[in-house]
């Protein structure tokens, strides 16, 4: 099938079509019941139980396609959105994104590095050096920012590479960036750290961080069907809920409950049932995953037993 010419009338939506990103989100469509068929070395799938075609675009691109309004919905990282409004932001305050929600994973930090045994504590000292990276526009503002803060401008805060001459000079690199210091090519760099293993396998450490990021979705601010994209948008969102609450249900005494609600308030509050014997009754209410040890431990000093926690597929 010709699928370039069945996206009439279709919501568009760009995801990573490779990297570090790709398998997180592959997981989020799934979660949300978008099922579709990527043929072989195709770009574009059409959604087949929703009016709906996806993109698969390099991570990097995917802000210039939504902000361009090209595609409706995208999936990126938060660094490639920041990079792309730092980039267009004399010609489109806001790059075209708007922000619809942390997808919370994917998560990392764009720093700036420099070689461990080096002559660089602090950013301002590589201010004049050559820098490498992928990410010119945001190192270039944060340059432009320690540069005029050197200066004594009163409002180097607001100071972009639009707005100053740099004297940094920074060098566009698209991968391997770490190994730009060790081969003589800059001094420093401005790359992404998550564990920081591939920085201390390049005898780098972080001395600045520029932004942090996790995957976010952002939609174009002229989407073609608003209706649509809030749909897709609470779909996901429910997914990203499940995955990060789980329920936790226990029978506990009526006269220690208010205790037990304190410790689960839930998400607008616990759901409490009777139970066939005198005086008890059953609570079930959603806990942050990463809270639930802690809070068994607390209820279980509050009186409460046979505590179970069960994992959501999907919430709305
Ligand atoms: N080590 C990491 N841990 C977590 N997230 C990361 C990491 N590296 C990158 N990311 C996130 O994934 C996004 C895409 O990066 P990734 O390196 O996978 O891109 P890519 O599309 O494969 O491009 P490239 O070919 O330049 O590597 C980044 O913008 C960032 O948001
Ligand atoms: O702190 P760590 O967990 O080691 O992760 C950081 C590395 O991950 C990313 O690169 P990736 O492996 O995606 O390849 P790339 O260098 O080709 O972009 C990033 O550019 C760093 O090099």
């Amino acid at each position: 099938m010709d699928v370039v010419n069945h996206l009439e009338g279709r919501l568009l939506f760009a995801v990573p079509k490779k990297g570090r990103l790709n398998a997180a989100t592959l997981n989020l469509l799934e979660g949300a019941d978008i099922q579709f068929r990527r043929e072989n070395r195709l770009d574009i799938a059409l959604v087949k139980n929703l009016p709906i075609a996806l993109i698969f675009l390099p991570a990097a691109d995917i802000p210039t396609f939504v902000g361009q309004g090209r595609v409706d919905l995208g999936i990126t990282g938060w660094d490639q959105v920041q990079e792309h409004e730092a980039a267009v932001r004399a010609t489109t305050p806001g790059g075209g994104c708007d922000m619809v929600m942390d997808l919370g994973f994917g998560g990392c930090k764009l720093q700036v590095q420099v070689p461990e045994k080096g002559r660089f504590a602090a950013t301002r000292d590589l201010i004049g050096t050559t820098i490498g990276t992928s990410f010119v526009h945001l190192a270039a503002d944060h340059f432009a920012k320690l540069e005029a803060a050197a200066d004594g401008d009163p409002n180097a805060e607001s100071a972009t590479a639009n707005t100053r001459q740099l004297r940094t000079k920074l060098i566009e690199l698209s991968g391997s960036v770490e190994a730009a210091c060790a081969l003589g090519v800059a001094e420093g760099i401005v790359d992404l750290v998550e564990s920081g293993e591939t920085m201390r396998a390049a005898g780098l450490k972080a001395i600045d961080t520029v932004v942090e990021s996790t995957a976010v979705l952002i939609k174009s601010n002229k989407p073609s069907n608003p209706e649509m994209v809030e749909l897709i948008a609470s779909r996901i969102r429910g997914v990203i809920t499940a995955q990060r609450y789980v329920l936790c249900q226990y029978n506990i005494q009526r006269s220690s409950l208010s205790d037990a609600a304190k410790i689960t308030p839930g998400k607008r509050a616990p759901t409490v049932t009777s139970l066939d014997e005198d005086g008890w009754v059953a609570v079930s209410s959603m806990v942050e995953k990463k809270k639930i040890a802690l809070v068994m431990d607390d209820l279980a000093k509050v009186g409460a037993s046979d505590i179970l926690v069960l994992d959501l597929h999907n919430t709305r």
